[in-house]
C-alpha cells in the first residue's frame, strides 16, 4: 500500500510495513500499536493537527477527500486506521466520549425494540437505557449476564441489541461473550451484539474475535491514559453497519475533535507498556489485600467465581477491583485516608484511584435499584495505576490499618 493511499475514505486497517515497498505483514498488537505512517506531505514522525473547520475545494463541482471536520478530518481518519489495525476491525469510528459512543450505537434502535443489557453496568450506560425507556418506546431487560440463560430467555424478535460489558463495572462480574454471541446469533440474527470493552482495551481482549457486531471502549480511559481527554471508540467489521453508525455520527456533529484524536493518538501509542504495568501492579494490590482477609473481586485472582471463563476470553486482568468492608462509614474512611490513591472517579489512568460507585460513578443508579441489583453501598473500587506496587500497598494498607478495617499485621510479609 503507497502512502499517499492511507488517507483514503471510508477507513479500513492498513496491514503494517516499516518501509512502503516493504513486505507486508502484521505484527504483534505491541509493535503495532507504535508503528504508523503518516500521510503528512513532510513524513511528520506524529500525525499532523488538521486544527481546521473546513477544507477548500479546487472547483465548485470537484469535492476533495475532505470538505468540512464534523464529516471528516485527516487526523481524525489517521487515528481511525491506526485503532482500527490494533482493535483487528475493519472500521473504527472515534467520537467525543464513551457515552457518545452508546448514544450512537443505541441510535440504531426503533421504537417498540427491546434492549437486554447487565444488571451491573456502568451507571452512565445505566442512564442512557434508562432515558431511553422513559422517552424512546424501549424495553430494557436488565439481566445478570453471567448466567448465559438469563440473557436468551429474554430473547424476542423484537430484541433488537444486547449489549454485555465484562468484567463489569463496578462488581467484575464476567459474562460468556461466545456463547452469548453464539446463541442470539442463531436464535436472531439480525439482533446486534455489542460489548463495552472499556475495562479490557484492545490489549487485554478482542470480542470481535467472539462475533460481536460492535466494540466500543471509553477512550477516556486506558487508551489514552492520562485523564487529560475525553473519547470514544467504536470497532466494527461489517461495512453497512460501519456506515450506519458513521451516518449518525455525522448528522449528530460527535466525531472527535482534531486536537482530542491527536491526544488519544499520542496516548495510545503507550498503551502496552502502561496496561502491563497496571496490570501487574493491580494483581500485586488484589493479592496483598486478600491475603489481609478482605473479599476482593478480581479475575486476576484464582478465588474469583469465574475465573476459568475470563481466562478463556481474555490475556489480562485488567487494573480495576473492588472489594467490601461491611461498613459504609468505613469504607469513607478508607478512601478519604489514602493518599496516594485519588479520589475520583474513572479508571484506566496512570495515577492510582480509589472511588466509593455508590457515591460517585453509579450515584446516578436510584439507590432503590442499587438495592435490587445487589450493589454494595460500601463498595471500595480500586483503579490500579503505573506507580511502585509497594509504595500503593502501604498507602492503602495505612489507611485501611487506620479505619480500622484491619490489623497492621494483616499487611506484614511473611
Ligand atoms: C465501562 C464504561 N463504559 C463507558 C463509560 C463512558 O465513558 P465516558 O466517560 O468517556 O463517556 C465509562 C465511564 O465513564 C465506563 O466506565
Ligand atoms: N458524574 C459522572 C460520573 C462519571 S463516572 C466515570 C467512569 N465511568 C467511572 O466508572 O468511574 C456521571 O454522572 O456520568
Amino acid at each position: 500500500m503507497a502512502l499517499e493511499d492511507t488517507n483514503n475514505l471510508p477507513p479500513s486497517p492498513a496491514p503494517s510495513t516499516p518501509r512502503p515497498g516493504g513486505p507486508v505483514r502484521k505484527y504483534k498488537i505491541e509493535t503495532e500499536i507504535v508503528y504508523s505512517e503518516s500521510p503528512d506531505q513532510y513524513r511528520s514522525s506524529s500525525v499532523p493537527i488538521y486544527q481546521t473547520a473546513t477544507f477548500k475545494q479546487a472547483s465548485g463541482s470537484e469535492m476533495g477527500e475532505y470538505d468540512y471536520t464534523r464529516s471528516g478530518n485527516p487526523t481524525r481518519t489517521h487515528l481511525e486506521r491506526h485503532l482500527a489495525k490494533i482493535m483487528g476491525a475493519n472500521r473504527v469510528l472515534a467520537v467525543a466520549s464513551g457515552m457518545s459512543a452508546m448514544d450512537v450505537i443505541a441510535r440504531i434502535l426503533r421504537p417498540g425494540d427491546e434492549v437486554i443489557a447487565g444488571d451491573d453496568l456502568y451507571g452512565g450506560t445505566n442512564r442512557l437505557l434508562k432515558y431511553l425507556s422513559t422517552n424512546g418506546d424501549i424495553t430494557v431487560h436488565h439481566v445478570d449476564t453471567t448466567v448465559v440463560e438469563r440473557v436468551t430467555e429474554k430473547l424476542t424478535e423484537k430484541t433488537a441489541l444486547v449489549l454485555l460489558e465484562s468484567p463489569t463495572n463496578p462488581l467484575i462480574k464476567i459474562c460468556d461473550i461466545p456463547t452469548i454471541t453464539k446463541l442470539v446469533k442463531a436464535k436472531r440474527p439480525q439482533t446486534v451484539v455489542a460489548v463495552d470493552n472499556t475495562m479490557m482495551s484492545p490489549l487485554g481482549m478482542s470480542p470481535l474475535d467472539f462475533g460481536v457486531d460492535i466494540v466500543y471502549e471509553s477512550a477516556t480511559k486506558f487508551l489514552s491514559g492520562h485523564h487529560d481527554l475525553m473519547a470514544g471508540v467504536i470497532a466494527v467489521n461489517d461495512e453497512e453497519l460501519g456506515n450506519r453508525l458513521f451516518f449518525t455520527i455525522n448528522a449528530t456533529g460527535c466525531g472527535l475533535a482534531p486536537f482530542d484524536c491527536w491526544l488519544l493518538m499520542r496516548g495510545v501509542k503507550t498503551l502496552a507498556i502502561r496496561f502491563e504495568k497496571a496490570q501487574s501492579n493491580a494483581q500485586h494490590v488484589a493479592e496483598r489485600l486478600e491475603a489481609a482477609g478482605f473479599k476482593v473481586r478480581f479475575p486476576g485472582l484464582k478465588s474469583h467465581p469465574q475465573y476459568d471463563l475470563h481466562w478463556s476470553m481474555a490475556t489480562g486482568a485488567g487494573a480495576v477491583l473492588s472489594f467490601e468492608t461491611g461498613d459504609v462509614e468505613t469504607s469513607e474512611k478508607i478512601v478519604e485516608g489514602a493518599r496516594l490513591w485519588g479520589i475520583s472517579v474513572s479508571f484506566g489512568c496512570v495515577n492510582s484511584l480509589i472511588s466509593m460507585p455508590c457515591k460517585m460513578s453509579h450515584a446516578s443508579i436510584d439507590p432503590k435499584v442499587r438495592k435490587e441489583r445487589a450493589l454494595p453501598e460500601d463498595l471500595i473500587r480500586l483503579c490500579v495505576g503505573i506507580e511502585d506496587p509497594e509504595d500503593l500497598v502501604d498507602d492503602l494498607a495505612h489507611a485501611i490499618v487506620v479505619a480500622g478495617a484491619a490489623k497492621p499485621e494483616a499487611f506484614a510479609t511473611k
